[in-house]
C-alpha cells in the first residue's frame, strides 16, 4: 500500500478551517469540495492515458487523452458524497458507482446498506472517496467489494486518516492489489470512541446534519 500525504499550504489552510468546530455546514461543504479538487490532482497522477494527434491552429502535435476504460469513482455514502462533485469536475468522463456504509458506533463494524457497482471491475482504475479513515473498517470493506469484482488498482482519497486505520488497511491489502491512499493529513490517534484526534468530528453530520 502506498500513502501520499498532500503537502501544500492551501491544503493545510483549508483543512484547518474545516477542523474548526465553529465552521458552519455550508462553508464545510464548500471546503470539502475545494480540498477534493486539490487531492484529486495528486490522486490521478497515474491515471492511464493514450497518445492522440492534436491539430492546433499552428501545427500538428502529440497530446494525451484518458485511456479506455474510463476510471470509476465510488463515493462512500454519506460523507463521501460531499467529495463526488470535486472529483468528477477533474475527471468528467469517469463512471460513478455507489457504496453506502455506516459504522456501528458500538461495535465499530461497517454495515453496508447500498452497493451499486459494475459487476466487472477488471482492469479499471478505481477511486474511492471518503473524508474519514478512522478504524479502517469502512475502507477495508469498500476495497474488498472492489477486489471481489476484479479491481486491482484502487486509490482512496480521504481528508484525514488515523495511523491505526492506515495499519488495518495496509494489513488487509498486503500484496493483493495496488492500493494508494491520498490524504490531506494523518492525525495523531483515535479516541476511546474511535473518533480521529484532533480530526474534525463526524464528517457526515457536519456535511448533512445529524440523522
Ligand atoms: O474507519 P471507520 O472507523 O470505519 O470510520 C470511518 C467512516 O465513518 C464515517 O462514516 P459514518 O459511518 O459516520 O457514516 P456517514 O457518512 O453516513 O456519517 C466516515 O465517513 C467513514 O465512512
Ligand atoms: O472521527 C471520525 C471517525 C469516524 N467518522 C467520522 O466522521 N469522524
Ligand atoms: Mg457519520
Amino acid at each position: 500500500m502506498r500513502l501520499h500525504v498532500a503537502d501544500h499550504p492551501l491544503v493545510a489552510h483549508k483543512l484547518s478551517v474545516l477542523r474548526d468546530a465553529k465552521t458552519p455546514s455550508p462553508t464545510f461543504r464548500q471546503l470539502v469540495d475545494e480540498l477534493v479538487t486539490l487531492l484529486a490532482y495528486e490522486a490521478t497522477r497515474d491515471v492511464r492515458t493514450h497518445e492522440v494527434e492534436v491539430v492546433t491552429p499552428v501545427a500538428t502535435t502529440t497530446g494525451v487523452k484518458l485511456a479506455d476504460p474510463n476510471p470509476i469513482v465510488v463515493p462512500i455514502l454519506r460523507a463521501g458524497l460531499g467529495m463526488l462533485e470535486g472529483m468528477t469536475r477533474l475527471v468528467p468522463t469517469a463512471e460513478v458507482g455507489f457504496l453506502g456504509l455506516q459504522r456501528d458506533e458500538e461495535t465499530l463494524e461497517a454495515i453496508t446498506y447500498a452497493n451499486r457497482l459494475p459487476d466487472d471491475l477488471t482492469g479499471r482504475q478505481c477511486f474511492l472517496l471518503d473524508p474519514m479513515l478512522a478504524t479502517g473498517n469502512t475502507l477495508v470493506a469498500s476495497i474488498d467489494y472492489l477486489l471481489q469484482r476484479g479491481a486491482r488498482d484502487v486509490t482512496a482519497v480521504c481528508l484525514i486518516a488515523a495511523p491505526e486505520g492506515l495499519k488495518v488497511v495496509e494489513e488487509f491489502v498486503g500484496d493483493r492489489a495496488d492500493v494508494q491512499i491520498v490524504v490531506a493529513a494523518v492525525d495523531e490517534r483515535l479516541n476511546e470512541k474511535a473518533y480521529i484526534v484532533p480530526g474534525l468530528g463526524d464528517a457526515g453530520d457536519r456535511l448533512y446534519g445529524i440523522v
